[in-house]
C-alpha cells in the first residue's frame, strides 16, 4: 500500500493537506482513530462545539437583547444541559458530512484505526478488518493534542473535569472553579457565567491572557466582573480534593482554600502522541507532548512533516488548516504564498479579536504609534443590535501612518476584525478607512470612526508641532536680533 502522502489525524490540518495533496494528482491516505472522530479535536472536543454552545447561550440568555427589552429578559427562564446541546449533534453530523464528501470526492483513502510508526516510512494501522501497513513517500504527524491531566487531580468527569468532558456535563452547576485562565478556561467561564453561574478563574500569571492588548483585557474584565466573575490572578493550583458528587476544594500554593460545586481544570493541553512510537521514524517529542520541526513544518526526518496542534503555538484551528496547506507544497515542491500576519479570534463574551501588534508591544519596541478609537455606543449599528460597549481600535504608525495592528471586543469583531487584515496585509495606511465609503448602518463603519478620531490626533499633534517650531523659530530670531545688537555694539566699542 504505498502512498505519495500518509496523513496520521483529520483534524484541520490533515484534513486540508489531504485536500491539497490529492489536488495535485497524488495518492494521499488519511488515518483517523475512529470514524465518529474524523474533523479531529476541533469538530468534536473544541472549536465547534464550543461555539456552537456559545451561540446556544446566547440565544437562550437572550444575551443580545438584554438591552433592547431589559436586562431580565431571557429566551428560556430554566436553561439545562441538554438545551445547551440540543445543536451540538446536528452541527457535527452536518460538518462530519461534508468532511466524508470533500475527502471521498477528492479521491483519499481513509483508514479507520490507531495508527502508530513501524519504520521512517511506515505506518500501521489498525483497522477493524486487521492490521494494514502503509508506506508514505511523506507523511504528515496532524494528531492534535489532549487536554493535560497531571495525575495529582482526582478528575471524576462530574466535579472535577476537563474541557473535553465540559460537554457531556449532566446539569449547570451552580458554582465553578476554572483553574487556568487561558483561552479555553476564559471563554467556558464567560459562557457559564452568563447562564448565572458563579465563577471564579484561578491563574498563575498575574495577567490575564498576556497576548492580547491590556485595554481590551481590561474591557473584558470589567464585563466578567459584572456577571459576577471572580478573579484571582498570580495563584498557583496545588491541589483539588473532591468530597462528594457535588462539592470540591481547590488549594492554592498561598495557602488558599477555594469551595464550589464544580472545578474545571484547564491549564493547557499536550501533544497527543503517546501512541506514535515516534522512536521507529527517529523522532522524539519534547516533554509536552510536541513534535518539533522547521519553518517549512519539516521534522528532524525530513520526509515526515508536522503540522497543527502537535507542533505547538499557536495552536488554532485556522492556522493549523493553513500549516496543512504549506506541507503539501513543501513536500510536492509546489510555491506557498502566505500573508505572515494573523488574527486571533477569543469567543469570550463579548467576543475579542486582534491582529498585528499591541499597545504594549509598540512601546517597549520603541515604535512611536497613535491610537484612533470607536466605541460601539458611537456607531448606529452598535445602538441597533444593543451592543453599546463593544470598542475597535486602530494602531498606526505615527510618520508612516501604516496599520501596525487592529484591536476590537463586541459583536461581530472576530468578523470585522478582517477588514483591517486586508489593509494591513496589503500594507495600507490609516487614510484608506477615512477615503473608503462603508455599508450603513454596520459595525465596519467603525473603521471610519476610529480612522477620523486617529488623524484628528494626529491634526492636533501636527498643529502643537507647528505651533512648537513658530515658538522656537521666533526665540532663535530675537536671539540672533540680539546677537547682532551685541555685536554692533563691541563693533562701535572697538
Ligand atoms: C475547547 C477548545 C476550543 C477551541 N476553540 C478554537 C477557536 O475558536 N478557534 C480556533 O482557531 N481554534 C480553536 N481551538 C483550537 C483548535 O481546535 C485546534 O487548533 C485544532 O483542532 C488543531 O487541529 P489539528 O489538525 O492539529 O488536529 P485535531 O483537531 O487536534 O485532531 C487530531 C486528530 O488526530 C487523531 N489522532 C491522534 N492520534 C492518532 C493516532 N495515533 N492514530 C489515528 N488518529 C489519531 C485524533 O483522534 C484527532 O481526531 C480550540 C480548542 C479547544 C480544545
Ligand atoms: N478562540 C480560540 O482561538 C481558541 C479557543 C480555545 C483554545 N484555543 C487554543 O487552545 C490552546 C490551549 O488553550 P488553554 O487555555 O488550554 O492553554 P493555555 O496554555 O493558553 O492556558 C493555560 C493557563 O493555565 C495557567 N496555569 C497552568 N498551570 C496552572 C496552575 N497550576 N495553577 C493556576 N494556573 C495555571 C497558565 O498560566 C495559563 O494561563 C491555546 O493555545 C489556544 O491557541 C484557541
Amino acid at each position: 500500500m504505498k502512498y505519495d502522502l500518509v496523513i496520521i489525524g483529520s483534524g484541520p490540518a490533515g484534513h486540508k493537506a489531504a485536500i491539497a495533496a490529492s489536488k495535485l494528482g497524488k495518492r494521499v491516505a488519511i488515518i483517523e482513530r475512529n470514524f465518529r472522530g474524523m474533523g479531529g479535536v476541533c469538530l468534536h472536543k473544541g472549536t465547534i462545539p464550543s461555539k456552537t454552545m456559545r451561540e446556544a447561550i446566547l440565544y437562550l440568555t437572550g444575551y443580545r437583547h438584554r438591552d433592547v427589552y431589559s436586562k431580565q429578559y431571557r429566551k428560556k427562564r430554566r436553561i439545562t444541559m441538554q438545551d445547551l446541546r440540543l445543536k451540538l449533534a446536528s452541527v457535527a453530523e452536518n460538518e462530519l458530512d461534508v468532511i466524508h464528501d470533500q475527502l471521498e470526492r477528492n479521491g483519499v483513502e481513509v483508514f479507520i484505526g490507531e495508527a502508530r510508526f513501524a519504520s521512517p516510512h511506515d505506518v500501521e494501522v489498525d483497522c477493524e478488518t486487521g492490521r494494514k501497513k502503509l508506506y508514505g513517500e511523506y507523511i504528515l504527524v496532524a494528531t492534535g493534542t489532549k487536554p493535560s491531566r497531571p495525575s495529582h487531580i482526582p478528575f471524576d468527569g462530574k466535579t472535577i473535569f476537563d474541557s473535553d468532558e465540559i460537554l457531556d456535563l449532566q446539569q449547570i452547576p451552580r458554582s465553578m472553579i476554572v483553574v487556568g485562565g487561558g483561552v479555553i478556561g476564559i471563554e467556558y467561564a464567560i459562557m457559564f457565567a452568563t447562564l448565572g453561574v458563579e465563577v471564579t478563574v484561578l491563574d498563575g500569571r498575574e495577567r490575564l491572557l498576556e497576548f492580547c492588548d491590556q485595554e481590551i483585557i481590561d474591557a473584558l474584565i470589567h464585563h466578567a466582573r459584572s456577571l459576577g466573575m471572580v478573579f484571582r490572578m498570580g495563584e498557583e493550583v496545588v491541589g483539588i480534593e473532591r468530597f462528594s458528587d457535588k462539592m470540591a476544594a481547590v488549594q492554592t500554593e498561598s495557602g488558599k482554600r477555594l469551595v464550589a460545586d464544580s472545578v474545571l481544570y484547564t491549564v493547557g493541553r499536550v501533544g497527543d502522541a503517546d501512541e506514535l512510537n515516534f522512536q521507529a521514524a527517529g523522532l522524539e517529542p519534547d516533554e509536552r507532548g510536541r513534535l518539533w520541526c522547521n519553518e517549512e513544518h519539516q521534522t528532524w526526518v525530513p520526509h515526515i512533516y508536522g503540522a497543527g496542534d502537535i507542533v505547538g503555538f499557536p495552536a488554532l484551528a485556522s492556522v493549523s488548516m493553513e500549516q496543512g496547506r504549506r506541507v503539501v507544497c513543501n513536500a510536492f515542491n509546489e510555491p506557498f504564498e502566505a500573508f505572515d500576519i494573523m488574527p486571533y479570534g477569543l469567543f469570550t463574551i463579548p467576543e475579542i479579536s486582534m491582529i498585528g501588534k499591541t499597545e504594549q508591544q509598540l512601546t517597549e519596541e520603541h515604535v512611536p504609534y497613535e491610537v484612533g478609537a470607536a466605541r460601539y455606543r458611537e456607531i448606529a449599528r452598535g445602538q441597533i443590535s444593543g451592543d453599546t460597549e463593544g470598542m475597535l481600535k486602530i494602531l498606526f504608525h505615527r510618520e508612516t501612518l501604516r496599520i501596525l495592528g487592529i484591536h476590537a471586543i463586541g459583536e461581530s469583531a472576530t468578523e470585522i476584525v478582517h477588514i483591517g487584515q486586508t489593509v494591513m496585509s496589503f500594507g495600507g495606511t490609516i487614510e484608506y478607512f477615512r477615503n473608503a465609503v462603508f455599508n450603513y448602518p454596520t459595525m465596519a463603519e467603525c473603521y471610519k470612526v476610529a480612522a477620523f478620531d486617529g488623524l484628528e490626533k494626529m491634526s492636533l499633534d501636527r498643529l502643537f508641532e507647528e505651533a512648537r517650531l513658530t515658538k522656537a523659530n521666533a526665540e532663535q530670531s530675537t536671539e540672533d536680533k540680539s546677537q547682532t545688537e551685541l555685536d554692533e555694539q563691541e563693533t562701535i566699542e572697538v
